[in-house]
């Protein structure tokens, strides 16, 4: 019973549940449980220095067919480790003569995306967490590093740094991320349907799709 003129208050715990759909609640989100296992890269993953190419020549991270895209070049490193270099564009900025932090941010989820192929496991980002520490003037060249810190179940906790310049520069950029495994029809459901059709048609793309559902 509420009585006139006393304040409500919420006296039920808090669901964990839901928890990334209620923003009261502050569990750690990006902190792996206690029954996380350690990343397991997979044989047939590529080797450490490889270039990983684009996943999707359209993707606004890494595809070749965006004009004003990062074209984000990734690479596979020791373990479940990748690098990532890209080069901040006039039609990057947020400020004058700044990259946007959005665009960062697009950076930084593209190279923790990269990751997940070491795995050959298809996911996708549910939380990213980005610190800004330094502005990036246009013409950086922006050189990421990331690792997936572990694994429990679907979720996939991963965290990744920038620097300006190369992997000695200063540090521009961080995240941490929580990406979730999703099976193809993820994207064939609920992507638009001419794309998706394109998609279909492209030998490669379904060689790509392919080599997750095979080796997963
Ligand atoms: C021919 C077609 C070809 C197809 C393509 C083939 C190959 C593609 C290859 C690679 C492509 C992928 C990546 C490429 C690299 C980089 C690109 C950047 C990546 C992105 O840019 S990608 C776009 C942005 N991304 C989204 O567009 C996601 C929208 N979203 C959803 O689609 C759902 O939301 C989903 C699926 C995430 C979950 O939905 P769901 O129903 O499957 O699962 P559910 O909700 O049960 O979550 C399961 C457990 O994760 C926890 N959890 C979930 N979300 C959380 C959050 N935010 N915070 C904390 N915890 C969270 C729950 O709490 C639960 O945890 P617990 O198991 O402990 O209860």
């Amino acid at each position: 019973m509420v009585r006139p003129g006393r304040p409500r208050v919420r006296s039920a715990p808090v669901s964990t549940e839901n928890h990334h759909r209620d923003a009261h609640s502050a569990p750690p989100a990006l902190t792996p449980p206690p029954n996380a296992l350690p990343p397991v890269r997979h044989p047939d993953a590529p080797a450490p220095g490889e270039l990983l190419g684009s996943h999707y020549d359209d993707c606004f991270g890494c595809g070749g067919a965006q004009a004003h895209g990062l074209h984000l070049e990734a690479r596979a490193g020791d373990g479940v480790t990748i690098t990532a270099e890209f080069t901040v564009q006039a039609a990057h900025q947020g400020a004058p003569g700044l990259a946007h932090g959005g665009v960062l941010a697009t950076a930084l989820d593209e190279t923790l995306g990269s990751l997940n192929w070491l795995l050959r496991v298809i996911a996708v980002t549910g939380r990213l967490e980005t610190d800004f520490v330094r502005p990036v003037p246009v013409g950086t060249v922006l050189f990421l590093q990331a690792e997936i810190v572990a694994v429990a179940g679907r979720k996939i906790y991963s965290r990744a740094v920038g620097r300006i310049g190369g992997p000695e520069g200063p540090v521009a950029v961080r995240a941490q991320a929580l990406f979730i495994e999703v099976k193809v029809e993820h994207f064939t459901d609920n992507g638009r349907p001419e794309e998706i059709r394109a998609a279909m048609a492209d030998p490669d793309q379904i060689r790509r799709a392919r080599a997750f559902e095979v080796n997963p």
